[in-house]
C-alpha cells in the first residue's frame, strides 16, 4: 500500500509503517501528480482535498484528516466516489479550551481587571466551545452559550441567539465550523454590523476559521474602537494574515491553538483507530504509547491561588506570549507562517502537570481546570 501523509503529522511512521510505504509531503503544495497511485491519503487543515487533487486518482481507499475542521475537503465529492473518510472530530478541542482560558487570562492581566467579573460569550457549543465553558465554570466564571443548529435539536444547556450574545457579553470567543451554505453558515458571521455591536470594551476571541470574521471590516472597526481587544489564532487568507490586522490585536497566533502535543497525537490516533477498523485490523496503539511521560516534578499549592499566581501556573505550561512575539516577527515574511506550525514546539496540556493538593487548601478547582492532581 501506498500511504502519501502530510509531512506534519507527528507519530506517523509508529501508526502506519506496517501498512506500507510512507511518503512525506507538503500538505500546502500536494498535486495530483503525488497523489495519483496513493492507497491512502492522510492530511491536515493546509490540503484542499477536491476533484482538482483526487481526478487522477482511481484507486484510492481512504481520506483522513487529523483535525477537527473539515472545511478544506469537498465532502459531496467523496461522497460521490464512495472514498471513506474520516476526521479528527475533538482530538484537540482541550488545547483550544485552554488557549482560549489563557488568552483570557492574559487580556486580564494585560488591561489590569479580573476574568471573574467579566462574562464570557461562546459562540458554539460542540466540543472546542464546550471546552472552553468548562475551563471557565471551573474558574468560577459566568458564559452563556450560543448554538442555533444544537438548540433545535433539543441540547438541553441553555442556549441564546448570537444578539444576546453581543448585546450582553464583555467578552466573545468563536467555535463554528466554517460554513458557507446553509441556513447557519457562518462565513463573516462577524460582520461590519455585528462588530460594531459589540459591548464597549469586549474581548473578541478566534480560534475557530478566519473566515468566520470579515477580517477588513474587524480593522476598520478596530481603528474606530481602540475599546474592544483581541486574541487572533485564525486569520482570512493564511498563511498571508492581513498584517494591519496583526499589529491591531493583542495577541496573536498562526493557527496554534490546538497545536498541544496530546492534541496533535489523539488527531493521528483517531485517524489509525478508524483505518484499523477499516481493514480489519485490531488497535493495539494507545495515547499513552505515544506521549512523553508527563512532567515527573510536581507543584505544591497550598493555598487557591490569586488571578496573577494562576497565571503564573498556565504560563509555566504554556507562554502565549512566546507565540505572539515570534509570530510578529515573522508573519510578513514569505513561508514563514508555516514555518513557524511546522516547527511549533510542543506544548503540554494542563493535565501534564501534577499538583500537590495539600488537604483543607481548597484547591479542588484547579483539577477541574485539567491539572492532574495528588490528594494527600
Ligand atoms: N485554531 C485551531 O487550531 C482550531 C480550530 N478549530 C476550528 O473550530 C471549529 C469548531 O470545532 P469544534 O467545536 O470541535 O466543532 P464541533 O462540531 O464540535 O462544534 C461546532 C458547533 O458550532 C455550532 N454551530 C454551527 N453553526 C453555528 C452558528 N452559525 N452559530 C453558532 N453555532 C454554530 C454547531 O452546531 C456545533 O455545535 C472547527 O470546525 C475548526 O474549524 C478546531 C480545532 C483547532
Ligand atoms: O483541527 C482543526 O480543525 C485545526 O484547525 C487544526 O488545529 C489545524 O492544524 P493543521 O491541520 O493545519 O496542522
Amino acid at each position: 500500500m501506498k500511504l502519501v501523509v502530510d509531512e506534519n503529522m507527528p507519530y506517523v511512521q509508529q501508526l502506519f509503517a506496517h501498512l506500507g510505504e510512507i511518503v512525506a509531503v507538503n500538505g500546502r503544495k500536494l498535486d495530483a501528480a503525488t497523489v495519483a497511485d496513493a492507497d491512502i491519503l492522510l492530511v491536515r487543515s493546509v490540503t484542499k482535498v477536491n476533484e482538482a487533487l483526487l481526478r487522477d486518482n482511481h484507486k484510492l481507499q481512504f481520506v483522513g484528516s487529523a483535525t477537527i475542521g473539515t472545511d478544506h475537503v469537498d465532502l459531496d465529492y467523496l461522497a460521490a466516489r464512495n472514498i471513506p473518510f474520516s476526521n479528527a472530530p475533538g482530538c484537540n478541542a482541550t488545547s483550544v479550551g485552554e488557549y482560549v482560558f489563557i488568552a483570557l487570562l492574559e487580556l486580564a492581566a494585560k488591561y489590569g481587571t479580573s476574568l471573574k467579573q467579566r462574562t464570557v460569550g461562546i459562540v458554539g457549543a460542540g466540543n472546542t466551545g464546550t471546552a472552553v465553558a468548562n475551563c471557565l465554570k471551573a474558574y468560577g466564571v459566568a458564559t452563556l452559550l450560543c448554538d442555533p443548529p444544537k438548540a433545535r435539536q433539543g441540547d438541553n444547556r441553555r442556549l441564546y441567539p448570537l444578539a444576546t450574545l453581543l448585546h450582553e457579553c464583555d467578552v466573545i470567543t468563536l467555535h463554528v465550523p466554517l460554513t458557507e451554505t446553509d441556513v447557519d453558515a457562518t462565513h463573516h458571521l462577524l460582520d461590519a454590523q455585528r462588530l460594531q455591536a459589540l459591548k464597549p470594551g469586549c474581548w473578541l476571541i478566534n480560534a475557530s476559521r478566519g473566515e468566520v470574521i470579515d477580517n477588513q471590516a474587524l480593522i476598520r472597526v478596530k481603528q474606530q474602537r481602540p475599546d474592544i481587544a483581541l486574541a487572533l489564532d485564525v486569520w482570512e487568507g493564511e498563511p498571508n494574515p492581513i498584517s494591519e490586522l496583526v499589529a491591531l490585536a493583542d495577541f496573536a497566533t498562526p493557527h496554534i491553538a490546538g497545536y498541544s502535543l496530546e492534541g496533535r497525537a489523539r488527531g493521528t490516533l483517531m485517524l489509525y483507530a478508524k483505518l484499523q477498523q477499516m481493514l480489519g485490523l485490531a488497535q493495539t496503539q494507545t495515547l499513552a504509547d505515544l506521549l512523553p511521560m508527563r512532567w515527573n516534578r510536581r507543584l505544591e499549592i497550598n493555598a487557591a491561588p490569586t488571578e496573577s499566581a494562576l497565571l503564573a501556573l498556565c504560563r509555566f505550561v504554556y507562554d502565549l506570549r512566546d507565540d505572539d512575539r515570534q509570530f510578529r516577527k515573522i508573519h510578513q515574511i514569505p513561508g514563514e507562517f508555516d514555518n513557524m506550525r511546522k516547527n511549533h514546539r510542543h506544548r503540554r496540556e494542563f493535565s501534564a502537570l501534577a499538583l500537590e493538593n495539600l488537604s483543607g487548601s481548597g484547591v479542588d478547582w484547579l483539577f477541574e481546570l485539567g491539572f492532574s492532581g495528588v490528594h494527600r
